[in-house]
């Protein structure tokens, strides 16, 4: 098992945003993290990535505490893709993406270091604009070398912070595409929270349900992605449809809520 969560507990101050959440993730296995704004994805992501520290439990990656990982260490092990893109010094996107190679990196950037960096950039369709200064970049294309910095890295693990949120439909599935042929071919596992449920379906062997702190529901999409758990989660009625393989939900009406009373109107 690469990653092992085990009855985490994390609290910001006095107010409880994780509660007993257990979670296993094997070598090649793609799971996404969903639920509805606030219900803790990126919290989780953090503490998977020793930047929160849970009140309670355990996360093992390779077996190995990570609170007791120094930093060099962690890095070289994961691969951290934060929501909201960072801003950096002014830098080129090609050194951004070298930055994924600083763990190895001991007197100086070697030949392999640029060329791992020049096959990310051209894979990632970022060739061209490795010079230019990352922060005049759109918001799509930063996500981009994000991602590519964080594959720069080569880690045992991907954890990726709503990676598409700020893509078009083709790079969304690009991105998508190299993070599960990624995970196949290096036996990498990769968590990643994400909004779009059909998304999640179609590249994931695990979706993971976050409701009110807990896990609600963790399972293969063809398990999980149903009507009942996306209505007691989201609160939306949906079809699912399943005649293209993986399951993909067509979301119909929010369910209603009370109507306010005859007082309330009045008042
Ligand atoms: N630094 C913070 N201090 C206090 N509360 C926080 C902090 N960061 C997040 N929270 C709260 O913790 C809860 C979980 O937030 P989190 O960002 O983990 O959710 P999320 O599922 O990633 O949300 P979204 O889908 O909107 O990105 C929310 O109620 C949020 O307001």
């Amino acid at each position: 098992m690469i990653i092992e969560v085990k009855r985490l507990h994390f609290s910001y101050g006095s107010c409880p945003v994780l509660e007993d959440v257990t979670l296993e993730v094997e070598k090649g296995e793609v799971v996404s993290l969903v639920g509805p704004n606030g219900s803790g994805k990126t919290t989780l992501l953090k503490c998977l990535n020793k930047i929160l520290k849970p009140k309670k439990g355990t996360v093992l990656l390779m077996g190995k505490d990570v609170s007791k990982m120094n930093l060099k260490e962690l890095a070289r092990l994961s691969g951290y893709v934060p929501q909201n893109g960072v801003r950096a010094f002014p830098s080129t996107v090609f050194d951004i993406v070298l930055l994924g190679r600083r763990p190895y990196i001991e007197w100086r950037v070697s030949l392999r270091d640029k060329e791992i960096v020049s096959d990310l950039l051209r894979l990632m369709g970022l060739e061209e604009m490795a010079l230019r200064d990352f922060n005049e970049l759109s918001g799509g294309q930063k996500q981009k070398v994000l991602i590519a910095r964080a594959f720069a890295q080569e880690p045992e693990i991907l954890l990726l912070d709503e990676p598409t949120s700020n893509l078009d439909l083709k790079h969304q599935l690009e991105v998508m595409n190299l993070v599960s042929s990624t995970a196949k071919e290096k036996g990498v596992a990769a968590i990643i929270s994400m909004h779009d449920l059909n998304l999640a379906s179609r590249f994931s062997d695990k979706m993971v349900f976050l409701r009110e702190k807990r896990i609600y529901a963790i399972g293969r999409p063809e398990e999980v992605l149903t009507p009942d758990n996306v209505r007691a989660v989201y609160g939306v009625e949906t079809v699912v449809n399943k005649d293209s393989g993986r399951p993909y939900i067509i979301p119909l009406e929010p369910l209603q809520a009370p109507k306010a009373s005859a007082a309330t109107k009045t008042a």
